[in-house]
């Protein structure tokens, strides 16, 4: 019987807190302190087509996910049952697990293969063996249950992209797939150069128990002195080897990891540049922000700082196993017995120690955002004598990050003893059990001794194997949300009729269009509306009418639901998009200067522009005498976003930049609505000039803006023009423009 909508939310303790258009919070119970569950669940949850971005926290146990406004809250909502159901199923061991995109040389496949084989050696040879199988077969159990839980799977799609049908590694190294083999084999070749100086120093050890090696004596060495020498010198030799493998390796790897994470984003950055402006707005920017550095900084970090751990590891078991059960198989089992022991301490602590992480990270953050806003509003808080009540705000938050630092130190002091201990019992065990069978004859110390150590060196790369296999889940992850920007539309500036911007002759028509933000009412409703080429057209109205939303219609920054937008007769759509937009000029309402010098502002674009053009364009915007007091005159740098700016300042060099393009069509959106009175006449002066043979639109708030524009657009609530006219027009109706007239002249009563 299928469980009803509130039953399957409290099987799976999941709760939505708060639904609005394109985004939900759910409480996950189920996550609440598992770190790598949640890793899961945001990993499944960005994989399922239509959902932007989802972010589990594993301290508070909430679920906040971004989502494609086209689906309804009741199909996101089965979305987030769906993915959870898949994590709980992870946890019980019943969830369908995915297996696409798991490295082929995992240890877990290691460990199954010597412990398969430790098995059959064991049906027909001594108990000993039995327990080796035994000891192999948890480990790779525990392994692998790890790995199902942290896994990203359970929701499968109906048909994967093609990209997924290959192991992710293999995805993310791309063409530099020949330098990871090559880095690989230097992995391995290490590993196999750090084992051989541990028999090669138990060999010396034996020479100074035993006297001579009859093995050495065989090659012509004879006398102690000689064969240590000898020794001593291949321990030498191998240890040069090993330094110069494990350089290389190193240096492979990061190199792999620098070289991946540049192509990508030099793969990815152009995508995005070109992709259509309503996945670049508000939220969402900062999202594609994260992806091309946090995320593309992950796709090389495995390489970096794992690849060669799981490949050491995969070798030592490699070796190791076949080597003890030939040669030491009565002290095999007592050998690798910690490894299944640590192998789920491991676990353990990474999920123990996940949510401490957190909780340090978010109290650090919480404490330094105090710090930082309290330095900035020193002037508030002296204003108000709220010194005393800071101090304490601050004192709190530092006593919050003291706590979690040191229950996370606690932790992690515990988990290293514990491991430590497991490591030293076991030697005492192998030390136990080989020395009786050396005593007993069925051992030789020739054996026993070179092999005594080579366990250790695996316990003590085994206790990151956490960290490890959640970094190669979190790659997978960070794989998964680049490929899905890269599915996003991009606009095409190639397509489409070609427009000759000399022959445009400015005239713009929004015919019975109707436009709203994806989830939200129309904001426009059948507008039709005229700008006339070569005359200037302004556009008024209330906040929210609709007027950037217009000027983005007419640029092509979005698409109107029905209705067309005509250029000189022509349905934009159909033209070159690169085309149109050289043919307007555009100064937003936030004006975006970029980290540079004036003159490279107002060039912005026109990058072939002359500096004599540069000095006319802000002579025109107002902005030129102000830049002439200034020491570097034109090369000043402003700073980032021009923040060694006043937004008046920053108004008239944006302005300048669209006067220096020269375009047929000019779009001003709030362009001064920043500078004083007598600053906007003096524009406006200049603008009568510049406008005399182009087609200008300008929006404003303020009315003094466009009193002698040749046709005034009043934008009322529902999305269409409640007046029109000329300024004089319009005063003589009497209607919303008078009496804002009258309101911003002062002439109110
Ligand atoms: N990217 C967006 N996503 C969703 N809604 C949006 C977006 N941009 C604008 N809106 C909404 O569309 C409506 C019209 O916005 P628009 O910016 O066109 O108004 P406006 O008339 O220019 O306002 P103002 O005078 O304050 O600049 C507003 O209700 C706004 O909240």
């Amino acid at each position: 019987m299928p469980l009803t909508k509130e039953r399957r939310h409290e099987k799976l303790s999941a709760r939505p807190r708060s639904v609005i258009p394109g985004r939900q919070r759910w409480d996950i119970g189920v996550v609440s302190g598992r770190p790598r569950l949640a890793g899961t669940l945001e990993t499944n949850l960005c994989g399922t087509p239509g959902v932007l971005a989802a972010r589990a926290n594993p301290v508070t146990g909430r679920l906040l996910i971004h989502h494609d406004t086209r689906l309804t809250g009741d199909q996101v909502a089965r979305i987030v049952l769906r993915a959870v159901a898949g994590v709980v199923g992870g946890i019980t061991g019943s969830g369908q697990v995915a297996t696409a995109g798991q490295p082929k040389t995992d240890g877990g496949l290691a460990l199954i293969a010597a412990g398969a084989s430790a098995t059959i050696v064991a049906v027909s040879v001594p108990a000993p063996l039995i327990g080796l199988g035994a000891v192999l077969g948890t480990t790779a159990i525990i392994i692998r249950t790890a790995w199902r839980k942290s896994a990203r799977a359970a929701l499968r799609e109906p048909s994967p992209p093609k990209w997924a049908k290959q192991p992710p590694l293999l995805t993310i190294v791309g063409k530099h797939r020949r330098r990871f083999y090559f880095a690989a084999a230097l992995s391995v070749l290490g590993q196999l150069m750090d084992m051989l100086l541990v028999l090669v120093i138990g060999w010396i050890v034996l020479v100074l128990v035993r006297g001579e090696s009859a093995a050495l004596i065989s090659l012509g060495l004879t006398g102690a002195t000689t064969q240590i020498w000898v020794l001593a010198a291949a321990a030498a030799l191998v240890c040069l080897g090993l330094a110069a493998l494990s350089c290389t390796a190193g240096i492979q790897w990061r190199a792999l990891a620098h070289d991946v994470r540049h192509e990508w984003r030099d793969r990815l950055y152009p995508h995005v540049q070109r992709l259509e402006l309503r996945h670049l707005e508000d939220e969402r920017t900062t999202r594609v922000a994260r992806l091309l550095t946090d995320d593309i900084n992950q796709l090389g970090t495995f390489l970096a700082s794992s690849a060669h751990e799981v490949l050491s590891l995969t070798t030592s078991f490699f070796v190791l196993v076949p080597v003890f059960l030939v040669f030491a198989p009565q002290i095999a089992w007592v050998a690798f017995l910690p490894v299944p022991i640590v192998t789920w301490l491991s676990f353990r602590h990474h999920d123990k120690v996940g949510p401490d992480y957190l909780d340090v990270a978010e109290n650090e953050s919480a404490l330094n955002s105090r710090l930082t806003d309290n330095l900035a509003a020193t002037a508030t808080v002296k204003s108000f004598s709220a010194e005393s009540h800071e101090i304490k705000r601050v004192s709190a938050l530092s006593a919050r990050y003291r706590d979690s630092g040191k229950r996370l130190d606690r932790a992690a002091v515990s988990y290293t003893e514990t491991v430590r201990v497991s490591a030293t019992v076991s030697l005492a065990g192998i030390l136990l059990l080989g020395g009786r069978a050396v005593l007993a004859e069925t051992l030789r110390f020739e054996i026993f001794n070179p092999l005594v150590g080579l366990p250790q060196q695996v316990l003590w790369k085994l206790p990151n194997l956490g960290n490890v296999v959640d970094g190669y889940q979190q790659t997978a992850a960070a794989l998964r949300r680049v490929r899905y920007l890269e599915d996003l539309p991009v606009e095409s500036d190639t397509r489409g009729r070609r427009l000759d911007v000399d022959q445009v002759k400015g005239e713009m028509v929004l015919e019975n269009v109707t436009f709203g933000y994806p989830g939200r009412p129309p904001v426009l409703r059948g507008l039709t509306l005229r700008v006339a080429p070569k005359k200037v057209t302004g556009i008024v109205g209330v906040t929210g009418a609709g007027k950037t939303t217009i000027a983005k219609l007419l640029l092509r920054f979005q698409r109107p639901e029905s209705g067309r937008v005509l250029l000189d007769g022509q349905d934009i759509t159909e033209l070159r998009l690169r085309d149109l937009r050289k043919a307007i000029g555009f100064v937003a309402q936030d004006a975006f200067l970029f980290d540079g010098t004036i003159e490279d502002n107002i060039r912005y674009g026109t990058f072939q522009a002359s500096r004599r053009r540069v000095v006319d364009a802000a002579r025109m915007a107002a902005v030129d005498e102000f830049v002439e007091t200034l020491p570097s005159k034109y090369a000043t740098a402003i700073g980032e976003r021009g923040v060694s700016l006043s937004g008046g300042q920053k108004q008239r060099i944006s302005l300048a930049r669209a006067f220096v393009k020269d375009a047929p069509i000019v779009v001003l959106d709030e362009a001064t609505s920043a500078v004083d009175n007598e600053t906007e006449a003096a524009i406006q002066h200049a603008l009568r000039d510049f406008a005399r043979d182009r087609t200008l639109v300008v929006i404003a708030h303020r009315l003094s803006t466009i009193r002698h524009a040749d046709h005034i657009y009043v934008m009322g609530t529902g999305g269409v023009p409640a007046e029109e006219g000329t300024h004089e027009e319009l005063l003589r109706l009497g209607g919303i423009y008078a009496s804002l007239w009258r309101l911003q002249v002062g002439e109110a009563g």
